[in-house]
C-alpha cells in the first residue's frame, strides 16, 4: 500500500448499532470534522497528557470549524481508566453544557480511547465519539470494536460499556514518534491477530523482525491493515462477545492477571505477549495445539523484543486474578487456546495442575534457574469454540521441558523480577532503536496532519465547511506545531499572570515550559529505559506515546476556549473539582445555579457568613456572654441551627423577579451539623485535591 493511499476498513453494525469504517493512511484529521458531522455543536477532545499538544491542535482546529471545543487533559496510559478520571470527564462535559448531540474524540493510546469511549457511552446514556488511535496497539485493537471501559482494584476493564466510535481515523503518521517499546507492546496484539486468524502476518513479521519493529518497516500498513480486518470481521458479526469473539481475548486471561499484579504498570501488549506464550503452552499441554505452532509463539514473540516470562512465585495471585476475568463463568475458568493456526477455540475448566503445569513453561525466577517444581498431571479437554460443556480430564506430560531460565535471560521478563539494572535486559530493546523522527510525547506527524487539516491539506469537504466561524488561522496551529506552549491572547494582555500560573501549574521552572525540551528529556530517559519497559514498570503505558511526567501521578486539566486547567491528580477527585473554575458564558451560567449567592441573591434567612460569625466570636472573647452549654460555635444564641431551606433541599428559593425555583440536586442535600457550607464536610476524609488547590494555566485565555 503506498503511504499517502487511505484504507477503509468497514465495520458492520450489530446489535442496534450503526456501522462504522476505519481510516488508515496519512494525514488524515481531514476527515475528523466530516465524521462530527452538522449536528454537533459541541465536541471534548480527550487526549493524555502527554499528547497535550497534539490535543490543543485538534481542539483548535475544531474550534476553527466552529465547533465549542474544549480538551480534557487525562493522565497518560492506563492511570487515565480510573472510576475517579471517568468523573472528571462527566463533570467537564456537565460544564460545557454537553448535549447529546455533542460528539466526543478520542486522541491517544489504547487507555485514552477507552476511557474516551466509555465517557461517551455513559454521558446522557450514550453519545457518539470518534476515536483518534496513535498507537499500533489503538490502532489495531483498542479503539477498534467498541469495547469501552475502565479498570476497578479488583481488575482490569471491569466496568464498561460495548459503544462503538462513530468512525477511528488511523493516521500512521502518528507512529512516526512512538517510542519503540510502544511500538512493539502493540505488535503483541498484530501477532495475536496472526495466531487466531490470519498467518500472513506471522510470516511477514518472521521475513524482517527487525523492520516490524518500527514504523517505517516495510509491510507496516499492511500489518496494521490486516489486523485491523481481522479484528472488523469478528467484531461485525458479534459486537457484544457472546460468542466468537471471545478469540479477540487470546493471551488475555493470563495477561490482565499480570497487568493487575503489577498494578497496570505493565504495557498491555507485554502482559499479553506473556500471556499468548501462556496460552500456547496451556494449548499444547491439552493436547490440542502442535509443537510447532506452539514453539513458534516464542520465537515470533522474541523476535521483535516481546517478553515471554513473568516470575513463577505470582502464581497464587495470577490464578486469584483469573477469576474474575470476564470469560469466567461461575467458578470455571475458560481459556481461548488453539486447535491449530489461527483455529482458535475455548478451554473450559482446565484441570489446576495443568495450569500450573503450563505456567511452569512461562513462569521463571530471574537470578536462578530453578524452575517450579515439575509435575505429572492431567489436562482438562478443551471444547469446541462457544461450547460450554465441561471436558473430561486426560492424561498430560510433564510441563517442564528444560527449565525455564534460559528463556527468562532472553525473555526481558528478568526485568520486572528484578528492577536491578543488571536484570534489566530485555536486550532487543536495550539494543533497540529510537524511532527515528521528532521527539515522542508529542506526536508531531499527528499534529502536522491536523495543521494541514486546517490549512492547505484539508480534504475538500471539511476545507470547505465552516460551520459557526472562520477556519482557525494556520498561523495558531503552526505555533502549535513548533512544540512550545503558545502564548495566547489574553495572556499577552496579562503576562505575569499567565506566566505565573502556568509556571505554578507545572511546578515548572523558568525554561521548562517549552514542550518540546521536556519532551526530548523524556525520549532521553525512554532511551535509558528502553531494556525495562516490556518487562518492567516505566512508563505503563498500552501505547501511550512517552509520557512527560509534570507529577508523580500524572496530571488532569480540562482545556476549552475560556481556561485551561490543570491540577495534580492524586488517584481522587474531590468534591471541589477544578473545572468549577473554568470559564465562558454556559459555564459561568450553570455555576451561578449552583452559587446563588453569585448571582447577588439575597442571603437565606438565618444564615450568617463567617466573617459575622467570627465577629460574634472575638466580641465574646472581649467580655460577652459566656457562651451557654450545649451553644455551638456558629450558630445562633438561642436558635437551633438549621440550614437554609434550599440547602436542605426542601423549600424552594426565590429568585430576584419573585419566581420561586428549586436548586440543582447537588444542593438539595443536608449538611451536617456544624458545616458551614464553606469547607469540606465534617467526617468527609480531605482527598488529595483538597490540599492542593488547582492551579490555573493560561487563565483567561479564550
Ligand atoms: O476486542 C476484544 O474483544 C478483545 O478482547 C481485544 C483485546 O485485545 C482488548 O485488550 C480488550 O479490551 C480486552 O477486553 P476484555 O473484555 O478482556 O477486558
Ligand atoms: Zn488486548
Amino acid at each position: 500500500m503506498s503511504s499517502e493511499a487511505v484504507t477503509r476498513i468497514q465495520i458492520g453494525g450489530t446489535a442496534g448499532t450503526d456501522p462504522y469504517e476505519v481510516l488508515v493512511g496519512r494525514q488524515l484529521l481531514g476527515e475528523l470534522g466530516g465524521l462530527i458531522g452538522e449536528r454537533a455543536k459541541r465536541v471534548a477532545v480527550v487526549h493524555p497528557e502527554a499528547l497535550a499538544e497534539t490535543g490543543e491542535a485538534v481542539r483548535e482546529d475544531l474550534a476553527g470549524q466552529g465547533y465549542e471545543a474544549i480538551a480534557i487533559q487525562v493522565p497518560n496510559a492506563e492511570e487515565a481508566k480510573t472510576a475517579e478520571v471517568a468523573a472528571y470527564c462527566w463533570k467537564a462535559l456537565g460544564q460545557s453544557g454537553f448535549t447529546r448531540t455533542d460528539v466526543i474524540v478520542g486522541v491517544g493510546g489504547g487507555a485514552t480511547t477507552d476511557l474516551a469511549g466509555f465517557v461517551a457511552a455513559t454521558w446522557l446514556r450514550g453519545v457518539r465519539w470518534i476515536a483518534i488511535p496513535t498507537t499500533v496497539l489503538a490502532m489495531v485493537d483498542a479503539a477498534v470494536g467498541g469495547k469501552t471501559g475502565i479498570n476497578t482494584a479488583e481488575g482490569k476493564n471491569l466496568v464498561g460499556a460495548f459503544h462503538p466510535p462513530a468512525g477511528v481515523l488511523c493516521d500512521l503518521a502518528a507512529l512516526d514518534s512512538l517510542a519503540v517499546n510502544d511500538y512493539v507492546s502493540g505488535l503483541a496484539e498484530v501477532i495475536k491477530a496472526g495466531f487466531i486468524a490470519d498467518p500472513v502476518i506471522l510470516d511477514l513479521i518472521e521475513s524482517d523482525p527487525q523492520a516490524a519493529r518500527t514504523p517505517s518497516g516495510p509491510h507496516t500498513a499492511e500489518l496494521i491493515e490486516r489486523s485491523i480486518r481481522v479484528k472488523a470481521a469478528v467484531v461485525s458479526s458479534d459486537l457484544k462477545e457472546s460468542g466468537l469473539r471471545e478469540i479477540l481475548n487470546y493471551g488475555h486471561t493470563l495477561g490482565h492477571a499480570i497487568e493487575k499484579n503489577e498494578r497496570y504498570k505493565w504495557r498491555h501488549g507485554a502482559a499479553v505477549a506473556v500471556g499468548m506464550h501462556f496460552a500456547a503452552e496451556l494449548g499444547r499441554l491439552a493436547g490440542r495445539l502442535d509443537d510447532a505452532t506452539a514453539d513458534r509463539h516464542r520465537t515470533v514473540l522474541e523476535s521483535v523484543g516481546l517478553p515471554l516470562h513473568y516470575r513463577h512465585d505470582q502464581w497464587p495471585k495470577l490464578l486469584e486474578n483469573m477469576k474474575v476475568d470476564k470469560k469466567s463463568r461461575g467458578d470455571l475458568l475458560r481459556f481461548i487456546v488453539l486447535d491449530g493456526l489461527a483455529k482458535p477455540t475455548v478451554l473450559e475448566g482446565p484441570d489446576p495442575a495443568v495450569l500450573l503445569a503450563a505456567y511452569g513453561e512461562v513462569g521463571s525466577s530471574p537470578g536462578h534457574s530453578s524452575p517450579p517444581p515439575a509435575v505429572h498431571t492431567t489436562t482438562a479437554g478443551a471444547v469446541p469454540f462457544g461450547s460450554t460443556r465441561a471436558s473430561p480430564a486426560v492424561s498430560a506430560p510433564s510441563p517442564v521441558r528444560d527449565g525455564v531460565a534460559p528463556d527468562a535471560a532472553r525473555s526481558g521478563f528478568s526485568a520486572a523480577a528484578a528492577p536491578s539494572a543488571g536484570a534489566r535486559t530485555g536486550h532487543r530493546l536495550v539494543a533497540g532503536r529510537t524511532p527515528p523522527g521528532p521527539a515522542p510525547g508529542s506526536a508531531p506527524g499527528l499534529r502536522a496532519s491536523a495543521r494541514a487539516a486546517s490549512g492547505t491539506g484539508l480534504s475538500g469537504a471539511a476545507a470547505a465547511r465552516t460551520r459557526h466561524g472562520p477556519p482557525g488561522p494556520a498561523a495558531r496551529l503552526d505555533a502549535s506545531a513548533s512544540g512550545h506552549l503558545r502564548p495566547c491572547t489574553a495572556a499577552a494582555r496579562r503576562p505575569g499572570r499567565h506566566a505565573a500560573s502556568a509556571a505554578g501549574a507545572r511546578g515548572a521552572r523558568p525554561g521548562r515550559d517549552d514542550h518540546r525540551g521536556a519532551a526530548d528529556r523524556s525520549r532521553r530517559r525512554g532511551q535509558d529505559e528502553c531494556g525495562q519497559v516490556l518487562g518492567g514498570p516505566p512508563p505503563g503505558s498500552d501505547g501511550a506515546h512517552q509520557p512527560r511526567r509534570r507529577t508523580r501521578v500524572g496530571a488532569l486539566g480540562v482545556r476549552g476556549p475560556a481556561v485551561r486547567v490543570e491540577r495534580p491528580f492524586g488517584g481522587a477527585v474531590s468534591s471541589r473539582p477544578p473545572y468549577l473554575r473554568l470559564r465562558g458564558a454556559q459555564l459561568s451560567r450553570q455555576r451561578d445555579l449552583l452559587h446563588p449567592r453569585r448571582r447577588g441573591l439575597p442571603r437565606p434567612a438565618g444564615r450568617r457568613s463567617r466573617r459575622l460569625e467570627a465577629a460574634r466570636g472575638s466580641r465574646s472573647a472581649a467580655g460577652g456572654p459566656p457562651p451557654r452549654p450545649g451553644h455551638r460555635p456558629g450558630t445562633q444564641r438561642g436558635t437551633v441551627r438549621q440550614s437554609p431551606a434550599h440547602r436542605r433541599g426542601g423549600g424552594p428559593y426565590p429568585w430576584p423577579d419573585g419566581r420561586l425555583v428549586r436548586l440543582g440536586a447537588a444542593h438539595h442535600r443536608q449538611l451536617p451539623a456544624g458545616h458551614t457550607g464553606n469547607g469540606p464536610h465534617p467526617g468527609r476524609r480531605p482527598g488529595p485535591l483538597d490540599s492542593q488547590p488547582a492551579t490555573v494555566v493560561n487563565a483567561g485565555c479564550v
